[in-house]
């Protein structure tokens, strides 16, 4: 179990972590989900104890990180692949690691194994594809068998037959009841992955839910409708209580059903050329959610 209190972390002027209160339980994989700059590694790093919240507090199990020795029996951590000495081997990469946490040496071959890097162990990590290093930073998680593992952007670089692997992977360990936490910027790539998520935004908590709950916020219905007249539609159709956004003749509506609109534009005889009823994706439900948190927008959305 992880614990966030009131977690807070200013760089200068930037607060990149404000206020976190959240508890990551055992047993999931939970996904933290938030646009670039949300504060999502910043937090992996508090966590670890690499660096010092201003204010607030963090434990794992019940005690700060840094707290105690032989780190890796306790939490298993990939931050950054690219973050290996480029001239050791992989096999040498996680003997250093293995040794300075106690752990037996036999449990080297055994991850190099789990993550399918076997064949390559005596190669040097130099000459490694990003997608061989995520597989190595995720060995090197595994390596102390801990019962909490967090993972930055593990997707990165992997190829489909791998994100395939890293969630099956995920979702083994959350089942053997470890604690599993999981940063990205993508929902499409968290909605197959997490079964809770947490959702950030410039710093601070936006969401912290089960992915049904989450997923039934992207199931309030919309009405698309195309008309000749979409001033007059719009107007009747706001004048009824319904949200509206207008992209040339098509309308997005919501808060009215499609049989309502339908009798509305007929009752005015406002013309409609079509009129169908879709649900938001999750990827819609977390722009929605983090729209006025976002700190890089390209240009002409602004
Ligand atoms: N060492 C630092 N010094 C100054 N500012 C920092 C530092 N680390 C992070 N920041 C700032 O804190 C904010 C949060 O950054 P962070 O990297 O934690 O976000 P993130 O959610 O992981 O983003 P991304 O998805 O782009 O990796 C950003 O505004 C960033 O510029």
């Amino acid at each position: 179990m992880i614990e966030l209190r009131e977690l807070t972390k200013r760089y200068g002027r930037t607060t990149a972590v404000d206020r976190l209160t959240l508890t990551v339980r055992p047993g999931h994989v939970t996904g933290f989900l938030g646009p670039n700059g949300a504060g999502k590694s910043t937090t992996l790093r508090l966590i670890l104890g690499l660096h010092r919240p201003t204010g607030g507090t963090v434990t794992v199990a019940g005690r700060p990180f840094a707290e105690r020795p032989r780190g890796l029996r306790h939490v298993g951590a990939l931050l950054d692949a690219g973050d290996v000495h480029p001239g050791r081997s992989a096999r040498a990469h996680l003997a250093a690691l293995a040794r300075s946490n106690a752990i037996g040496r036999t449990r080297v071959d055994e991850v190099l194994h789990e993550v399918g890097l076997a064949t390559v162990a005596g190669r040097r990590v130099g000459g490694f594809s990003l997608g061989m290093k995520q597989r190595l930073g995720i060995a090197a998680a595994l390596l102390g068998d801990p019962p909490a593992l967090l993972f930055d952007e593990p997707f990165n670089g992997l190829d489909p037959e791998g994100v395939r692997w890293v969630r099956g992977l995920f979702r083994r360990l959350a089942g053997e009841g470890r604690t599993v936490l999981v940063s990205s910027h993508l929902m499409s790539e968290m909605a197959q992955t997490a079964d809770h998520l947490v959702v950030i935004g410039r710093g601070e908590l936006v969401a912290d839910e089960s992915l049904p709950a989450f997923a039934a916020r992207s199931a309030r219905p919309q009405v698309v409708v195309r008309t000749p007249d979409p001033a007059r539609l719009t107007a009747a159709t706001r004048a009824a209580g319904g949200r509206v956004t207008a992209d040339g003749d098509a309308l997005t509506v919501t808060g009215l059903t499609a049989a309502e609109l339908g009798d509305l534009a007929g009752a005015r005889g406002i013309p409609v050329h079509e009129l169908a009823t879709r649900s938001a994706s999750l990827e819609e439900a977390f722009m929605d959610l983090t729209a006025d948190r976002v700190d890089y927008l390209a240009g002409e959305q602004r």
